[in-house]
């Protein structure tokens, strides 16, 4: 009998902001990769998330140009967002069974339209929905474009997970390995560490400073015995951030720290310490060196 042929190849989640984007990546990687919480546009990388099976390999590629296309839909914009898409095999668009095809969904739409891989129409978050209403937005969406599959989803509770993955890679071409099996993610490791801690400054300081704020993973030690050393500094923009971040006798950053340390020992399997500092840099947002430690520059 003959073995099913090697398939890879990559796959593009995009949707609008919130739809649950992060939480699929999560959910089909098995593991804690992209940041989430309930803000809007809390993935700032390119993150890349890999799933590797006994005969094949897919890579997952985050657009963000097309997720921000609210603000300024500009020529640069579908540009970049048509660069990303270039080399990906297949696209996932991702809705909710309430969206609603507004401007940024336009832009999405239009976008989709110029590429000529594969396409999914995801309909996310069926666990808390009606039929009618996940096929509602499916024949809206239909009027602009075709899709190869539409498939209820539910990225939270794993609903038709098992059957994207299996159509995925029914359409992936055939492909050797691209990426090392242990790999489930191309994120260098102090940018990784630090979007953990980052999400859990997003969820913890909720409405606070969170928007304003950076953190660098200044270094990443194996220190034997299953124990990792990380030292990273939660950067704010102003000096009346700090004592929010500090809070009463310390409780929002030792917070901050636990919260992070234990998704950090559940993500690398070992015990991890985190050493977390407090810094002020005004307008960090306008430095390059700031904005490389995110991934963006
Ligand atoms: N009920 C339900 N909620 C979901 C589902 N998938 C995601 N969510 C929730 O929707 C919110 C946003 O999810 P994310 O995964 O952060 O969304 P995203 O599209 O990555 O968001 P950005 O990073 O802003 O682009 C979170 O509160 C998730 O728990 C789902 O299948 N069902």
């Amino acid at each position: 009998m003959s073995k099913n042929k090697f398939k890879s190849g990559f796959v593009s989640i995009i949707g609008r902001p919130n739809v649950g984007k992060s939480t699929l990546l999560n959910r089909l990687l098995g593991e804690k990769v992209s940041i989430i919480s309930n803000k809007p546009n809390t993935t700032r990388t390119n993150i890349q998330g890999i799933k590797t099976g006994e005969d094949y390999q897919i890579i997952f590629i985050d657009t963000p140009g097309i997720h921000n296309a609210k603000d300024k839909i500009n020529r640069l914009m579908v540009q970049n967002a048509l660069d990303s898409l270039d080399m990906v095999d297949i696209v996932y668009l991702m809705v909710e069974p309430d969206e609603f095809i507004g401007k940024e969904m336009n832009f999405i739409l239009n976008v989709l339209k110029k590429y000529n891989g594969v396409k999914y129409l995801l309909i996310n978050k069926v666990d808390k929905s009606t039929k009618t209403r996940a096929l509602n937005i499916a024949n809206k969406i239909f009027e602009y474009l075709d899709f190869k599959y539409v498939l209820p989803i539910s990225a939270l509770k794993g609903i038709n997970i098992d059957k994207l993955i299996s159509l995925t890679v029914e359409d992936l071409p055939e492909g050797e390995k691209i990426f090392d099996e242990d790999y489930i993610t191309n994120i260098p490791e102090k940018l990784l560490i630090a979007e953990f801690v980052r999400e859990q400054v997003f969820k913890i300081l909720k409405d606070e400073v969170p928007y304003d704020t950076v953190v660098e993973c200044e270094l990443v030690e194996d220190r034997g015995d299953d124990l990792l050393y990380a030292a990273c500094s939660i950067i704010l923009s102003r000096e009346s951030q700090k004592s929010i971040v500090i809070g009463k006798q310390g409780r929002t950053i030792k917070e901050i720290g636990r919260k992070s340390r234990e998704n950090l020992e559940k993500f690398f399997g070992v015990k991890v310490f985190l050493d977390l500092w407090v810094k002020v840099v005004n307008n960090w947002q306008d430095k390059d060196e700031y904005l490389k430690i995110q991934g963006i520059l």
